[in-house]
């Protein structure tokens, strides 16, 4: 009979190479599950006990912060309805191409010192903010201001002041910094924020802090879509919506000109990738929240932001109107599924949903 050779004994300095197989494992885990869907959160969880604790874990730091760390703050959900711990979307601070299949995007994993580490931007864009400036051919910037400092209230980018529907900021096209003070929507979410679910209406966003008129909250951040497709993927969700508890954010937004007529016609979806916007619900009374077009300098299109229509207190939640109600067909006025639970006396019942 051949004899066994004894079990080669690592020489000195191999000894600290060898990592126990279940350290590997949990760390192989650590890496891998901030990467799946609730749905394949799930199912991995249910192979073993350390790895539906690693889930457990991971839903806990998801419920945190919706935000993963891309915005200013922590952004986090508040559940006391059901089981749902949080609502499952690829995060995006500014409006991006369509994105066909959506990327995957890190979140809710904690790194050693326990904290959520950044994901990187770049993982929903491959450009980060996404913006065609304007140049002239040497590359000049030409379409906003030189001033050495802008002041607040007083420079040529600003165009119309106030809480007028179409507005604009100094951007990319100027010489002014990013500090400047006429780039309110540029630095981001600055007032605290929270989304609470609701029996009736799913989730909703909340101030979690007292907001004054005239501040910046959001913008209302997604994928960028031509006609055609946010036809085709509205055809989608109506589907989706019929057969199961689903709800889409995709919005239509016309820019008008003096005469009424629509110039410009922008699509965002924020469903499977967008910002906080997409947890604002509808109010038939306009809600609290003032929808402004924002065109910073040098940028081609602009975005929806929204601003504080007046002083917000905490605990409120954020609102605004999606549309005439009185646009709603028919077909979708009868279903159940377009009721409005916005709760104000002037409520049609219905919410308003527009043919895409
Ligand atoms: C952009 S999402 C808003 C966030 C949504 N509540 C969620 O849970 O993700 C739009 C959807 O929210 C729901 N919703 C918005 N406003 C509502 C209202 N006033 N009453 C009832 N449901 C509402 C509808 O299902 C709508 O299709």
């Amino acid at each position: 009979m051949k004899r066994q050779s004894p079990p080669k004994k690592p020489r000195l300095g191999e000894a600290q190479l060898i990592i126990p197989a279940t350290e590997l494992f949990l760390r192989c885990a650590n890496l891998i599950l901030p990467w799946l869907n609730p749905q394949e959160l799930a199912t991995v969880s249910l192979t073993c006990k350390t790895l539906a604790l690693i889930s457990k874990s991971l839903t806990f730091h998801r419920s945190l912060n919706a935000a993963r760390s891309l915005e200013n703050l922590s952004i986090p959900f508040h559940n006391s309805i059901d089981s749902q711990r949080y609502a499952y979307f690829i995060y995006t601070p500014f409006q991006i191409p369509a994105s066909s299949p959506p990327p995957r995007q890190w979140w809710g994993g904690a790194t050693e010192c326990g904290s959520e580490s950044r994901p990187s931007s770049d993982s929903v864009s491959e450009h980060g903010r996404f913006g065609v400036s304007l140049v002239d051919e040497s590359g000049e910037k030409m379409f906003g201001c030189a001033c050495e400092r802008c002041e607040e209230g007083y420079c040529k980018c600003l165009g119309v002041v106030g809480m007028e529907e179409i507005a604009n900021e100094c951007g990319s096209g100027c010489w002014c910094g990013s500090d400047c003070p006429n780039r309110v929507s540029q630095k981001g979410i600055s007032v605290r924020l929270k989304i609470v679910r609701d029996e009736k209406k799913g989730w909703c966003l909340y101030a979690d802090q007292l907001i004054k008129q005239g501040q910046f909250i959001c913008e209302y951040a997604g994928e960028l879509l031509t006609t055609d497709e946010a036809r085709r993927r509205q055809s989608i969700y109506d589907k989706l919506r019929s057969t199961q508890s689903f709800t889409s954010a995709l919005l239509v937004v016309r820019e008008h000109l003096p005469s009424g007529q629509a110039c410009l016609r922008i699509n965002i979806d924020a469903t499977r990738i967008g910002n906080v916007a997409r947890f604002i619900n509808h109010s038939c009374d306009g809600g609290n929240l003032s929808t402004v077009l924002l065109r910073s300098s040098g940028a081609l299109l602009p975005r929806l932001c929204f601003f504080a229509a007046r002083d917000i207190i905490a605990e409120e939640e954020l609102s605004f109107s999606y549309g005439d109600v009185r646009s709603v067909t028919g077909k979708n006025r009868d279903k159940k599924l377009n009721c409005c639970c916005c709760g104000s006396s002037s409520c049609f019942g219905t919410l308003p949903c527009e043919n895409t």
